[in-house]
């Protein structure tokens, strides 16, 4: 059996705010939940009766304040995330944006942050950004990529006086696996990367070419401006 075949998906959305005159890139750290402790453009799961592109929106204005004009925020590209053995994969919309309204302001969940795009964080962001954050840039996108992900054994949770408790990482969807707690001394050079290694990928530059409908592992992925 595939450890990577999936029956299910959840759909996501991921904004990265591009101030091009500046050449910066806004970023937020997550401080908690998935991906915490992670540099991140700004999204999260599309709620039911909202379309992906509003989902991309609520979540950019929830997450950094700010807000796009419809018309302004762009398809960049769309990332399936499958993880071994989750049977849940993960359909992430990911857009961009030149212009924004409002002030940038820090939420419970991200602090935004602007970094020069030639200093992206790319040792503190999920290890697949590296492969898909430069053709963004380069605007080498619509892109479609297929991220394979592992499980990391152990996860940085918190850190106190020289020690770091971690837990095993918990798999994408809701989670039936119990968390082991242990305390390791800390280092300082261990980055805090995610809790997922990159195990393989694919990543196809010429989306135009791929029907609006995107058929995969049995279900079907939507491609909506
Ligand atoms: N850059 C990048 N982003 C990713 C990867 N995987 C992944 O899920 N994301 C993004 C997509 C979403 O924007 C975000 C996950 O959404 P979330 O769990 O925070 O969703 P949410 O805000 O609705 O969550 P909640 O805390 O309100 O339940 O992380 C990845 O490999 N790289």
């Amino acid at each position: 059996m595939d450890p990577f075949h999936i029956t299910s998906k959840k759909v996501l959305t991921l904004v990265m705010v591009i101030d091009k005159d500046n050449q910066k890139i806004l970023l937020g750290y997550k401080k908690r939940g998935f991906g915490a402790h992670l540099w991140n453009g700004f999204g999260g799961k599309v709620e039911p009766g909202e379309t992906v592109r509003q989902g991309a929106l609520r979540e950019l204005q929830e997450e950094a304040g700010i807000t796009v004009d419809d018309h302004k925020i762009q398809k960049a590209g769309l990332l399936l995330f499958l993880f071994e053995n989750d049977p849940m994969g993960l359909e992430c919309h990911v857009y961009k944006a030149y212009e924004y309204h409002g002030e940038i302001r820090e939420c419970e969940e991200m602090r935004p942050q602007w970094f020069d795009i030639k200093d992206i964080p790319y040792e503190q962001m999920w290890e697949d950004d590296k492969i898909w954050l430069p053709e963004l840039l380069k605007g080498q996108d619509p892109f479609y990529g297929r991220i394979y992900l592992k499980r990391k054994p152990l996860e940085v949770e918190g850190e106190e006086e020289g020690k770091v408790t971690v837990a095993a990482a918990a798999p994408s969807s809701t989670s039936n696996v119990s968390l082991t707690m242990v305390t390791v001394p800390f280092t300082t050079a261990q980055p805090k990367s995610g809790p997922f290694a990159l195990f393989d990928h694919r990543l196809d530059l010429n989306l135009s070419k791929i029907p609006k409908e995107i058929a995969f592992d049995g279900t079907i992925a939507s491609y909506e401006d």
